[in-house]
């Protein structure tokens, strides 16, 4: 029998409205996305800029609320409250931006301790030396200012944060995208290590395929903020079904990042991807290469199945591997 999901979520949806003004016209950036993770476990979400996922992310820590749809913690619906913001942390994109340049080490990384009353005085910071050690920094640096560190270290300071509220569940919105290449390995090397020490599920947020293939055991793409194709990593990675998939791939097998912006070019034919004005059927039906009437009229729905990695599904009338 699997284990029991730590986080769920049931047909999440968010719309906003176009531009953001009061009279844009609205448009759902995540339209009824369900996904689970299992304790250490790590489901990562793919998809292109625009797709949804920061707003996905958003909801499942409670940043953002959803329009429709519920999350559910160890099987309980949970709102927007203290449980949720604890046991569900986010490791944000940019490690510039998403530390305060005014506070040290110190105080950045105790802040869960002081705002959920977890540690104080000298075990406030105990706790915070012992955070910095296992994200690989030295504790002497507790008095440092954040603009006195690397990129990476600067990650490595923001997962500390969010470890400091002891979560079962780590949210990271592209964790490494801000990253030198040459680093990114060493941050997602870090996460695997904790999650095989502390048994956390991650849900990791990239929008490129090959950043996830280390660390992922389940994938889901999401295209204009529908999921398109879910599974075990490797079928989605290396067999994928829904064309949006293998146009991904494809420019994930690119090592240069300007010849693989063209590889996905090519893949994906047709203009780029819209959220506020999805073309009628698929959504991914002016871009695909194996579009029919069919696409052009009805979206297609998830259909999923059980197989050896889990529950797979794929929302596309014409899979590649079926039809092939
Ligand atoms: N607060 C908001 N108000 C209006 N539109 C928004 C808001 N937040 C996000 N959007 C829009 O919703 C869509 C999805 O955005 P989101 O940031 O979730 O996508 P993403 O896949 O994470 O992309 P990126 O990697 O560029 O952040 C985009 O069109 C974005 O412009």
């Amino acid at each position: 029998m699997s284990p029991e999901p730590i986080l769920e979520a049931r047909g999440l949806s968010k719309t906003f409205r176009a531009g953001g003004a009061v009279f844009g016209k609205p448009f759902h950036a995540v339209k009824d996305v369900s996904l689970a993770v299992t304790p250490g476990e790590t489901l990562a979400v793919v998809g292109e800029s625009g797709c949804g996922k920061s707003t996905l992310a958003r909801m499942l820590v409670g940043l953002e609320t959803p329009d429709e749809g519920e999350i559910l913690f160890r099987g309980a619906p949970i709102r927007r409250d203290r449980t949720l913001r604890r046991q569900v942390q986010m490791v944000f994109q940019d490690p510039y931006l998403s530390l305060n340049p005014r506070r040290t080490v110190l105080d950045i990384v105790a802040e869960p301790l002081d705002v959920h009353g977890l540690a104080k005085g000298p075990a406030r910071t105990a706790r915070v030396e012992e955070l910095l050690r296992a994200v690989g920094l030295d504790p002497a640096s507790a008095s440092r200012f954040p603009h006195e560190f690397s990129g990476g270290q600067r990650q490595r300071i923001g997962i500390a944060r969010a470890l400091a509220a002891e979560p079962s569940v780590l949210v990271c919105d592209e964790p490494v995208s801000a990253l030198d290449v040459s680093v990114q390995a060493q941050v997602v090397n870090l996460l695997i290590d904790l999650q095989k020490r502390l048994g956390i599920a991650i849900i990791f947020i990239a929008h490129d395929l090959a950043v996830v293939r280390a660390i992922s055991h389940r994938v889901m793409v999401m295209y204009l903020g529908r999921a398109v194709e879910e599974g075990g990593a490797d079928q989605v990675l290396v067999t994928p079904n829904h064309p949006y998939t293998v146009a991904l791939r494809g420019s994930a097998l690119e090592p240069d990042p300007a010849r693989a912006r063209l590889a996905r070019g090519k893949a994906t034919r047709g203009e780029p991807p819209n959220p506020v004005n999805p073309p009628p059927g698929c959504r991914f039906n002016p871009r695909c290469p194996r579009v029919t009437e069919e696409c052009r009229k009805d979206e297609p729905q998830m259909k999923r199945h059980a197989d050896a990695a889990g529950i797979s599904g794929v929302a596309c009338y014409h899979p590649v591997l079926e039809s092939a």
